[in-house]
């Protein structure tokens, strides 16, 4: 390995499923004698390369299909990749699909003993561990039934438990904690919060970008199987939130060629500009703020509604105004209605933040959504606090 302290490293990784898919009955009566079936060739993984640095955690993020599983199977060893390597070291503990490493005929106290052994325990240690692995489970009233009658978040505990006591050097979590009731998995995040501590590894599939912004050091954002960002939580997120919106963009462009029915208003613009009208993108604490908005209205929409927010690139919702809040009348249109929301002083705290907009009809329908219409960052002059606002508190010594 390049690096002493890579953990994993991939190398040139593609992965190719064969889908086998049956003819329909007019192929199979134009082909009589050759197979019922057809196969077409998907590529769910294209030349990844990526290193995992030990003590890190990096996230996987993409949309539905992207290639974040079979890239963490792919890492894991449950599967092979079709070209290229992955070379690891260390215990590896995986908590994948649910209920894979389970034997649906055994109780939880043997599926215990031969998933530990699976991830390389021994009896005597599985031994000395089995009360802590069942305590932390909660589900020891049901450890000697077969996991079969079990419900899936019942499956998941045990899984988890099980994979965070074999002292594993990796940890790869799919989704499947998201089956876990919300107590369960607070003690989950908990445990990986104890894991990071312990300088441990962890690799993990998620679609709440909460969780990934809190827990990662890093993302792998992947697009049709490529990884098109390597980065820092925030830039994986802006960009696959930036993904999310060119996708819904081309949809809208293609629904709107097929339909006879145009929209009936679009936001143009958003524009962030300082109290003397010049554009600005990074502000201190405390200084004013004009967001402008542009929307086009292609025809007349009495009583229609714009609202804007700002939020981290993570998604929080850190604060929103609209005009029916401000109960300010808008232009009818047809033609540009151009809104300005003026904020006297930005007390957030230091980092990067996103306008969303959104136009609404009276009766609540969308008329337009831009999710990142502009992008601003702020620096405090000190380094006092941290969070997203400014509360310019001081501390003492009182008693
Ligand atoms: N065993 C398989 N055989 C054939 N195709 C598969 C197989 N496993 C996954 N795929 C396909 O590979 C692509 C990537 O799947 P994968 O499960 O890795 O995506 P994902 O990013 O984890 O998606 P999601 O967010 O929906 O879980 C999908 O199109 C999926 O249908």
């Amino acid at each position: 390995m390049s690096s002493p302290t890579s953990i994993v490293r991939i190398e040139d990784v593609s992965k190719r499923f064969v889908l086998h898919k049956d003819k329909s009955l007019k192929e199979r009566v134009l082909n009589v004698g050759r197979s019922r079936r057809h196969v077409d060739d998907f590529w769910a993984l294209r030349d990844i390369n990526a290193e995992i640095h030990a003590g890190t955690t990096v996230g996987l993020i993409g949309a539905n299909g992207s290639g974040k599983s079979t890239l963490l199977k792919v890492i894991g060893a449950i599967i092979q990749p079709t070209t290229g390597s992955v070379l690891r070291r260390g215990r590896l503990a995986a908590l994948l699909e649910l209920g894979a490493g389970f034997h649906q005929d055994l109780t939880g106290r043997e599926n215990v003993y031969l998933n530990a052994a699976l991830l390389g325990m021994s009896r005597a240690e599985t031994d000395r561990h089995f009360d802590a692995i069942v305590d932390f489970s909660g589900i020891e009233e049901f450890i000697d039934t077969q996991v079969k009658f079990y419900s899936s978040g019942m499956y998941v505990r045990l899984a988890f438990s099980v994979a965070v006591h074999v002292d594993p050097d990796l940890l790869l979590v799919d989704e499947v904690l998201a089956v876990g009731d919300e107590p369960f998995q607070r003690k989950c995040m908990d445990k990986i919060r104890s894991f990071q501590r312990e300088g441990r590894t962890i690799a993990l599939v998620s679609h709440s970008a909460d969780q990934v912004g809190e827990l990662c050091d890093r993302t792998l954002f992947l697009r049709d199987g490529r990884v098109v960002v390597d980065g820092p939580p925030e830039e994986g997120i802006r960009a696959l939130r930036q993904s999310f919106e060119s996708d819904r963009r081309e949809r809208e462009d293609a629904e709107e060629a097929d339909s006879p029915t145009h929209p009936r208003a679009r936001i143009t613009q958003v524009r962030l500009n300082d109290a003397a009208g010049t554009p600005t993108s990074v502000l201190r604490a405390g200084e004013p703020l004009r967001i402008g908005v542009d929307v086009d209205l292609l025809e007349r929409v009495p009583g229609w509604r714009l609202g804007v927010s700002i939020e981290t690139p993570l998604g929080q919702y850190v604060y929103g105004t609209s005009s029916e809040r401000q109960e300010l009348g808008l232009p009818t249109g047809p033609g540009v209605a151009t809104v300005e929301i003026s904020v006297p002083q930005v007390r957030l705290g230091s980092g990067q933040y996103v306008i969303r907009t959104r136009a609404w009809s009276p009766d609540g329908e969308t008329l337009d959504l831009v999710p990142q219409g502009a992008l601003f960052s702020v620096e405090l002059d000190s380094a006092l606090s941290t969070g997203v606002v400014d509360m310019t508190a001081s501390m003492r010594v009182t008693g």
